[in-house]
């Protein structure tokens, strides 16, 4: 399938937007529910990566197959490794099977846990018998990947001795493995992270708690993009607060450079993003290493900004539901845009975006790689080019109402 990306009219009245809940959170909940059945989730994320590992938790013997989804595949190696008597074999879609897992495999392995690989070593699919796992004391990697972290914290509570995970160099996506924790406290199950060491105490039961979901602020960075690319002047998302567990709020102070203003109603839990009166800066430079997601929507709006970037931070995002360093430069320079890029990093050179706008008469055909965040990230671009979204259904990965909503942006997806 593809879609036609036709730019529309919009009314210049201030628009509103319910958001579903992030993905991040529901997944955690989930696992944590299955552990404890006390707890009652609420505004749960309807995205396909959160239905898939709710399924999944269903199964106590037999295939599971979780598709792209990053997190519900290393949460639920870890839970299924310590579900006693649990028989799983552990699959996902052809990406996921290149997606590395070796690390916490082998965190669990050293632990106790029988996995075995089924096809390549260090890859999904795996074969997990489930164990009582007895040890407390577990070594492991922090730099590549924060979900192996935050599947072992998971699990971490439901040990007889709880867990004690010593973290080794450079620890990434920080603000996730936070989120995990602060989870846990809401819970009331004791933990800390002192340094390089993190320290999960055991917990039978929890008491019947409501856990209230914070909707997803990786799916609120298109909607900053499309108001600092001025599709609209003002729109108001929900439901969000100041005060949030998800690292990608950060989305407030980075569009403040690129011109848009963000205000919370406190009362609504619901914020306002706007186009501010301070010009945007001419070049952004930025270290994402803490918010790997929003890589992409902020690359291509400093683009549809005609301003450079420098990213940094970006090690993760070859190891994503794509290469996605490559899948930016490669679709990028499609609409006529100067990108270098390492294994980290990346760069974007400033352009005279109106003349490249007003020079491109053709149809630019947009590959979205099975990343949902392609898809995502450039469908603001509609506002100045005529795009082609290749795989446009790609979005349901983590937001499935995404083409519905951004009609109000004046974007209208013709699919064909
Ligand atoms: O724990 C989580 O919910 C996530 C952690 C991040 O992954 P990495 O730690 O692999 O960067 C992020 O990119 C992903 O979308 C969700
Ligand atoms: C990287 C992502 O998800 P996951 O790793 O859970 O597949 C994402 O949603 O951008």
């Amino acid at each position: 399938m593809k879609a036609l990306l036709k730019h529309t009219r919009v009314s210049k009245k201030e628009t509103f937007i319910k958001v579903t809940g992030s993905k991040s959170e529901s997944n955690r909940l989930l696992l944590l529910q299955a552990l404890y059945p006390s707890i009652a989730i609420k505004n749960l994320s309807e995205s396909d990566d959160t239905r898939v590992l709710q399924k999944a938790l269903q199964v106590e013997s037999g295939l599971v197959d979780v598709h792209h989804a990053g997190t519900a595949m290393r949460f639920l190696t870890a839970y299924f490794a310590t579900k006693e008597g649990a028989e799983i074999t552990l699959s996902g879609s052809k990406r996921m099977h290149e997606r590395p897992i070796k690390i916490l495999v082998d965190a669990l392995c050293s632990l106790g846990a029988s996995i075995t690989y089924l096809k390549e070593e260090g890859y999904p699919p795996l074969q997990i018998s489930g164990k009582k796992i007895i040890h407390n004391q577990v070594t492991l990697k922090a730099n590549v990947s924060s979900q192996y972290i935050s599947a072992l914290l998971l699990i971490a509570p439901s040990l007889p001795h709880g867990l004690t995970i010593s973290l080794e160099g450079k620890i990434t996506s920080v603000p996730y493995i936070k989120m995990t924790l602060a989870l846990l406290d809401a819970l009331s199950i004791e933990n800390t992270f002192k340094g390089n060491t993190l320290t999960v105490h055991p917990k039978s039961n929890v008491s019947q708690t409501e856990c209230v979901v914070e909707s997803d602020w990786s799916s609120a960075s298109y909607f900053y993009s499309f108001v600092a690319l001025g599709a609209i002047p003002s729109v108001t998302i929900s439901s969000y607060s100041e005060k949030s567990l998800q690292g990608d709020a950060a989305l407030a102070s980075i569009y403040k450079e690129l011109g848009v203003k963000t205000v919370f109603n406190a009362s609504e839990t619901s914020v306002t993003l706007s186009a501010s009166e301070e010009k945007h800066v001419t070049n952004l430079i930025v270290d994402l290493a803490n918010t790997p997601d929003i890589a992409q929507t902020i690359v291509v709006t400093c683009f549809g900004l005609g301003i450079g970037c420098t990213l940094t931070g970006l090690h993760t995002l070859k190891i994503k539901e794509t290469d996605r360093l490559s899948a930016l430069k490669n679709e990028l320079e499609k609409f006529g845009a100067q990108v270098s890029i390492t294994n980290d990093s990346l760069q974007l050179e400033s352009c005279n975006i109106k003349a490249l706008s007003e020079k491109t008469k053709e149809t630019i055909v947009v590959d979205t790689y099975s990343d949902h965040r392609m898809a995502m990230a450039f469908a603001p671009l509609a506002l100045q080019f005529l795009v082609c979204m290749n795989d446009p259904m790609v979005v349901t990965k983590s937001f499935p109402s995404f083409w519905e909503d951004i009609q109000k942006m004046g974007v209208l997806a013709d699919f064909q």
